[in-house]
């Protein structure tokens, strides 16, 4: 193949994808193919600049998500804040031989992700040049996947990207995950109690302040693989993944008591009733969401601001295990 066909199929590639972390393969599988690296990787630090996620691609040609005891070079490390120190969106650096090139992919107050590209010659004006070209696509291509999947007033996901998300557990999506064991996955659906009188009295406006501070709490409550969802309204669904019970249930507490907590002229204050249900493969994702609606139905009975699991109901009696399994209905 030409180069400039070459560069034409990764260029398809990319703009094929509908999701940030295939995007993200993506470019590392593009790299990889154009430039034959001794390493390539996507290095997520946090705000103080510890690395939280490392993206490899393993040598099975699969994805490989690293959370834990990421190993960071000491000259890696000092190559980050050199570039952090003078605000550097690029930044090349060698290395017993080899030539190692960083580039800022992106930065908020939380988490700054760079992709690290290690070489064992320096890389000649073209290459660097494809480089570039292949980052901005990236660039543009990731900011309009982001704004699709979007909730614009909270800045959570939308609805729309919930299916695309719960489909890719039933796929078990095609990546190796240091994080995987075999802990639960949950569903949680959140809904703001009374949100209807707080419209009613003090606005519209308030009430979309109201939404925009419950969801900042949900994300400084919640772990980085847990996905938030905005669905509509003042209904929130969260997928937790790779929890115990007892974990689900004491982060879901800290969600309730946080939401309580804050502080807002003229309300007492703002609660939610929680409805939540465990994720199984074996039925059908609809099915899943009536369970954790279910609980969510029994909260708001039982006196809001609380939190129910589906198995509860069913324990007393109030609903059936009934269930529509996947591949009776098709509806992806
Ligand atoms: N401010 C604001 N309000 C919204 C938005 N979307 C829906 N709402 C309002 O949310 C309110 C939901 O009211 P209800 O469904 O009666 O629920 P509730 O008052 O929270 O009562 P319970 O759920 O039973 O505790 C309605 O007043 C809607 O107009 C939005 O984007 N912004």
């Amino acid at each position: 193949m030409s180069i400039s066909n070459n560069i034409l199929h990764h260029i398809e590639n990319f703009t094929a994808q509908r999701d940030k972390e295939l995007l993200a393969f993506s470019l590392l599988k593009s790299i990889r193919n154009i430039l034959t690296p001794v390493k390539a990787s996507i290095l997520t630090l946090n705000s103080k600049d510890e690395p939280t996620m490392e993206i490899t691609l393993a040598s099975s040609d699969k994805c490989r998500f690293n959370h834990k005891n990421i190993h960071l070079p000491p000259e890696i490390k000092k190559s980050i804040e050199y570039m952090n120190s003078w605000q550097l969106d690029e930044f090349v650096d060698a290395y017993d031989h080899q030539h190692v090139s960083f580039h800022l992919l992106k930065q908020s107050r939380q988490n700054a992700q760079y992709l690290v590209i290690t070489l064992d010659k320096k890389p000649s004006k073209s290459e660097n040049y494809i480089i570039k070209g292949m980052l901005s696509i990236y660039s543009n291509f990731s900011s309009l996947l982001i704004e699709a999947q979007t909730d614009e007033l909270t800045g959570l996901m939308n609805r729309k990207t919930f299916e695309e998300s719960i489909v890719k557990l039933y796929q078990k999506f095609d990546v190796e995950d240091d994080e995987h064991t075999e802990q639960s996955n949950w569903i949680a659906i959140i809904d703001l109690d009374h949100f209807k009188n707080i419209n009613d009295n003090f606005g519209h406006l308030y009430g979309d302040e109201v939404l925009i501070h419950v969801s900042r709490v949900m994300q400084q409550t919640f772990r980085h693989d847990d996905l938030l969802f905005r669905f509509g309204g003042e209904e929130f669904v969260i997928l937790m993944k790779n929890r115990g019970r007892k974990d689900c249930e004491r982060v879901l507490e800290a969600l309730r008591q946080n939401v309580q907590n804050i502080k807002l002229p003229n309300i007492d204050a703002i609660t939610v009733s929680i409805g939540v249900c465990e994720f199984n493969d074996d039925v059908f994702h609809i099915t899943l969401m009536d369970r954790a609606d279910q609980a969510l139905y029994y909260s708001k009975q039982h006196g809001r601001n609380q939190i129910t699991f589906f198995d509860q109901v069913v324990a007393e009696g109030l609903a059936v295990e009934s269930q529509v399994n996947a591949g009776e209905i098709d509806l992806f």
